[in-house]
């Protein structure tokens, strides 16, 4: 199993867990308004450490990102399979096809 989807089970797992011994427990707890605003807010660090040259920060916020995005998606009950299975289909077009096809 890759890290990801270790990751998405792990926090699957949280669901009804005691927010008080598990971070993802206390985020699910405080519902999609705060989840939603902390990946924004994850989302805003990492540009700020792609923009500060810092390779290490910007590592660290990528990863704070991708969590949080994981939080997001289980929140929504959407698998990450179903993102990777968007991602796989727009590798399977091409050039101009695929720019109409994410404008739809
Ligand atoms: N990958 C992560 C992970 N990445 C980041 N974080 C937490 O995300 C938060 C990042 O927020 P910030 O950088 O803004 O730091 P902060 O100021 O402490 O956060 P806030 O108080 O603003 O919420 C920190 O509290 C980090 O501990 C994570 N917390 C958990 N995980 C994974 O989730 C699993 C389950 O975690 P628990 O639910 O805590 O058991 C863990 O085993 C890890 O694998």
């Amino acid at each position: 199993m890759d890290t990801l989807t270790r990751l998405e089970t792990t926090i699957a797992q949280r669901r009804g867990a005691d927010p008080s011994s598990s971070y993802v427990a206390q985020l699910q707890a405080r519902g999609m308004p705060v989840i939603a605003r902390k990946l924004g807010e994850e989302a805003v660090e990492t540009v700020v450490a792609a923009l500060s040259g810092d390779d290490e920060e910007l590592v660290g916020e990528a990863a704070d990102l991708l969590f949080h995005l994981l939080v997001l998606l289980g929140e929504k009950d959407i698998a990450l399979a179903q993102v990777l299975a968007e991602l796989d289909r727009r590798e399977g077009l091409s050039g101009l096809d695929e720019k109409a096809s994410r404008s739809e």
